[in-house]
């Protein structure tokens, strides 16, 4: 196993309840030859890495602190070959790596090895999947802006980062965000800033404004708080809440109607899909995203979202908030849409400057 650090920073900086995401650093995995298939966890001995042919598969690992582990701890995770799930972005690093070798050896796409080898009984992933647009917090007016610009390209779900101002501010800006995109899916994002009253006050006016959901309206840990503003006309979607709790804990205590699956903060794509099936088996969604990672995790979740059935509008959205890239993006938003790259694993023939 290779790796090789990266630093990218982001165009403008995202900005959240928990301050901005400014650059996200991380590190491009490289699997040996003839390792693809092993599943060992040897795997990563230093002889068999490769160094003078190209990788046969391809993984990323791309913490940040509040859904993974630190940068120094996955570095180290990855050194030692011991990724577990104290350090889902190097897992995420390791097991995407292995899935792509794995689909390049059987000759598939990555989604159609995840779909048939996954939790769904399907054999056939899907060819795209649409996808929302992100915007940021801004004033009323920037936020209406940029929501009318995403569904003038083609967007037809938008998501809003609230919480990072006050409540009533929060509420103007969802509203004009309504009276510019009347017919889009919206959703905001709480990122956990809102204590029990506000949350609850905000849902109903959201829920009025017709809303999908709203991500994380609580802090992570308040399961419960979570479960008690269910059933008000707007879902409870959970994000940070599953950095600390299974998929499985947050669906017994009834805190979602859906859960946002971020591949690297569940430490890879296999723990994706089975997050989404105990979705699916306990009546709520799944929505796969990103930490806005490079583009070999962006793809990876592609892939995953591909192979959940009837998926709806994805956060993967969110290769144009980098300024620059490991590779050019086999996968570009179309339409509201990403289509799966042709060819096998990741992207067929497109990444070949990175294997
Ligand atoms: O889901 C999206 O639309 C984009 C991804 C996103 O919002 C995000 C990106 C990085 C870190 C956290 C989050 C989040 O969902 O809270
Ligand atoms: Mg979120």
């Amino acid at each position: 196993m290779r790796l090789e650090r990266f630093s990218l920073r982001l165009t403008d900086p995202l900005e959240t309840a928990n301050g901005p995401i400014e650059a996200r650093e991380g590190f491009l995995v490289r699997l040996g030859r003839g390792r693809g298939d092993s599943g060992d966890d040897n795997s990563d001995d230093s002889d068999d890495d490769g160094a003078d042919g190209p990788a046969s598969g391809l993984g990323e690992a791309t913490p940040l602190p509040g859904w993974t582990e630190s940068l120094d701890d996955c570095r180290a995770a990855l050194d030692d070959g011991t990724p577990d799930a104290t350090t889902p972005a190097a897992r995420h690093g390791v097991s995407l790596a292995r899935a792509d070798a794995d689909a390049r050896a059987a000759d598939e796409r990555l989604c159609d090895r995840l779909a048939a080898e996954g939790p769904f009984d399907s054999a056939e992933a899907a060819d795209a999947v649409p996808v929302n647009a992100t915007v940021g917090d801004g004033t009323p007016r920037e936020t209406a802006d940029a929501t009318h610009d995403a569904v003038e390209k083609g967007f037809d779900a938008v998501k809003i980062k609230v919480g990072a101002r006050e409540a009533a501010e929060d509420e103007q800006r969802l509203r004009a965000a309504r009276d510019a995109a009347p017919d889009a899916e919206l959703r905001a994002d709480a990122n956990g800033a809102w204590d029990r009253e506000t949350a609850r006050e905000m849902l109903d006016s959201v829920a009025d404004l017709g809303f999908a959901y709203v991500e994380q309206p609580l802090p992570a840990e308040d399961l419960s708080g979570l479960a008690s503003l269910r059933g008000r006309g707007v879902g409870v979607g959970v994000d940070e809440s599953l950095a600390s709790h299974s998929a499985r804990e947050v669906l017994a205590a009834d805190a979602a109607d859906v859960l946002v699956l971020k591949p690297m903060a569940l430490g890879g794509p296999d723990r994706a899909l089975d997050a989404a099936r105990a979705a699916r088996d306990a009546g709520a969604d799944a929505v796969v995203t990103t930490t806005i990672d490079a583009v070999v995790a962006r793809l990876g979740a592609l892939h995953v979202a591909a192979a959940v059935p009837d998926v709806r509008a994805c956060g993967l959205a969110t290769g144009s908030l980098l300024a620059d890239d490991l590779a050019p993006d086999p996968a570009p938003v179309r339409d509201g849409a990403m289509a799966v790259p042709e060819g096998t694993g990741l992207a067929g023939d497109a990444l070949n400057s990175l294997y």
